[in-house]
């Protein structure tokens, strides 16, 4: 069912830390839209099992999903929403790691001993909160047919760059030393979930469709008040007083969420990837723009030139979507 293509096959990225195959959805039973891009989803060989978990996954009709390409402000948003479908349970928020209340469908894929979160995520009451990094054509199929709620969280290429390097290198996801490198490889498709902005575009062309909601990490830095007003029309929820609002704010915060352990999901990762480095920190800046000052000008007109490149085919630039950087 699952047609697997490498393109490096015979000449294996050496900064390669597991064996990866990019895989792109095929058979008569997986719905792929018309409009959506083909292009292929780089994965550790273990998603071979995974794949078709995530794929099948039984969805119920009140199930929320948050699909992201990595480091866009998944958990940030996660947070929000748990809160949101949970009457702002700030004292459960407290008790219960965000791992357990939202789960990442796809974690065992990437980390074979973590424990098979299909199943424990069977275990929830309704409404659940479910994640995954799955792209459109990867995701479970049932989204498609049921309409079920997505919440997409974009963030622009650079920064993701620089935030996935941080993390890759410091959980030794990606065996190589400089953020040069990491730069070819993400250009490359050779990081997890790659490719990039095929993962985006195609939500950002169903960012109209009643049953998806479409917004960036810029956004939500900008103006998260707005962000979570707009959330509760959509989640069903009514909107929150100015007291609860500022009261999630509060909790949201990066300072707040990042001496939050139920919350920062470093503990968690550093416990199932062996291989972190004793520093690695999950909540690093938190800004936008720290391509600025990590990225040289070369670096980040070479992944100007290649975005502009992918995007020049759909007729959008960057700006449509992230506004002015
Ligand atoms: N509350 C809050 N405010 C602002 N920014 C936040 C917040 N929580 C998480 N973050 C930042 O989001 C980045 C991690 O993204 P993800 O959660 O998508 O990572 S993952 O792919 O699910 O591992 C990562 O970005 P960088 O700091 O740029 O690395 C986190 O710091």
């Amino acid at each position: 069912m699952f047609k697997s293509r490498c393109k490096t096959e015979g000449a294996p990225n050496p900064r390669r830390a597991f064996e990866m195959k990019q895989y792109a959805a095929a058979g008569p039973n997986i719905p792929l839209q018309k409009d959506w891009s083909e292009t292929w989803c780089t994965l550790p060989q273990p998603f071979d099992t995974v794949l078709g978990e995530v794929l099948n996954y039984e969805v119920r009709p009140d199930d929320v999903f948050i699909v992201t390409f990595i480091k866009c402000g998944t958990t940030w948003m996660q947070e929000t929403a748990w809160l949101l479908l949970n009457n702002l349970d700030f004292a459960k928020s407290k008790e219960l790691p965000q791992t357990q209340r939202s789960p990442f469908l796809d974690f065992h894929g990437i980390v074979t001993t973590a424990p098979n979160v299909v199943e424990y995520s069977k275990t929830l009451t309704s409404p659940r909160l479910l994640k995954t990094h799955m792209p459109a054509n990867l995701v479970p199929r049932q989204i498609w047919q049921q309409k079920t709620k997505v919440i997409y969280v974009a963030r622009n290429c650079k920064d993701v760059v620089v935030s996935s390097y941080h993390f890759a290198k410091n959980l030794r996801l990606w065996a190589g030393d400089n953020i040069e490198d990491f730069v070819t490889d993400f250009l490359n498709d050779e990081i997890l979930y790659c490719n990039y902005w095929s993962h985006i575009v195609d939500f950002w062309k169903m960012r109209n469709e009643e049953h998806i909601f479409f917004v960036t990490y810029e956004e939500m830095k900008r103006n998260l008040g707005g962000v979570v007003q707009r959330l509760c029309d959509f989640l069903g929820r009514p909107q929150l007083s100015e007291e609860e609002l500022q009261k999630t704010l509060d909790h949201l915060s990066f300072n707040k969420m990042k001496d939050n352990d139920k919350a920062n999901i470093t503990t968690v990762l550093k416990q199932h990837i062996t291989t972190a480095n004793d520093d690695f920190q999950f909540m690093r800046r938190g800004i936008v723009g720290s391509f600025k000052d990590e990225l040289t000008p070369e670096l980040q007109a070479k992944i100007d030139n290649w975005s502009r490149d992918f995007l020049a085919k759909h007729g959008l630039t960057e700006e449509d979507i992230f506004g002015k950087l």
